[in-house]
């Protein structure tokens, strides 16, 4: 059983989806107060707040914990969750036709072991349609996801081409967490 540091529903899902047994403790770390624009570097710094925030407030005694953090970038931009419809129209007009990578950066500290990863996904996409981006809009699933993006759903028939995990896209990269969890030492 492992603690998961975060309020993402995707998170979940993900390790859902592996089959990991967890609970679910999300936090409240302030992104806002990372003064780097460099994208990786704010996908680390927001991992390590939100991982300080969550041991000083669970340790790691009864259970280990993870936590997690994803931004996307695209022309150099660090794109992080839409704040209204007009900042998602932004990111995804500017995604459109474009090559874009999401960065998902995750601790997972145990009492006898401890994993710090960076994973990207790049994804070169065709041209998003005018009226679909509207209609994703609309249904607001481009809100709470970095870059207002969904690589499982709205995007995916834009896909021209991808290098790395989906799961890394969604914001957990599960296959490196497995493997991890895996190891005896
Ligand atoms: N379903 C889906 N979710 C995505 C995708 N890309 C990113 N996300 C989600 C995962 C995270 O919940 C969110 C990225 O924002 P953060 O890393 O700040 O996490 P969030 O604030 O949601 O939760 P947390 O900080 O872990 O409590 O976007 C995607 O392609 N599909």
């Amino acid at each position: 059983m492992i603690r998961l540091g975060s309020n993402s529903p995707t998170r979940a899902l993900i390790l859902n989806n592996a089959n990991i047994n967890f609970i679910q403790n999300g936090g409240s770390f302030d992104e806002d107060s990372i003064k780097t624009t460099n994208p990786k570097s704010f996908c680390y710094e927001a991992t390590k707040g939100k991982f300080n925030e969550l041991y000083k407030k669970y340790g790691i005694e009864d259970m280990p914990l993870l936590v997690s953090d994803s931004v996307v970038t695209s022309n150099g931009l660090l794109l992080r969750k839409a704040k209204d419809e007009k900042d998602a129209r932004r990111m995804l007009e500017l995604q459109s036709g474009n090559e874009t990578s999401v960065i998902t950066c995750m601790i997972y500290k145990s009492k006898h072991k401890e994993l710090i990863d960076i994973s990207i996904t790049t994804y070169l996409f065709e041209k998003f349609d005018e009226k679909h981006i509207e209609e994703y809009i609309k249904s607001g699933e481009c809100f709470g996801k970095a870059g207002a993006i969904m690589v499982e759903g709205f995007c995916k028939p834009y896909i021209k081409s991808v290098k790395g995990y989906e799961s890394t896209a969604m914001g957990l990269c599960v296959e490196k967490l497995k493997v991890f969890m895996d190891k005896t030492c």
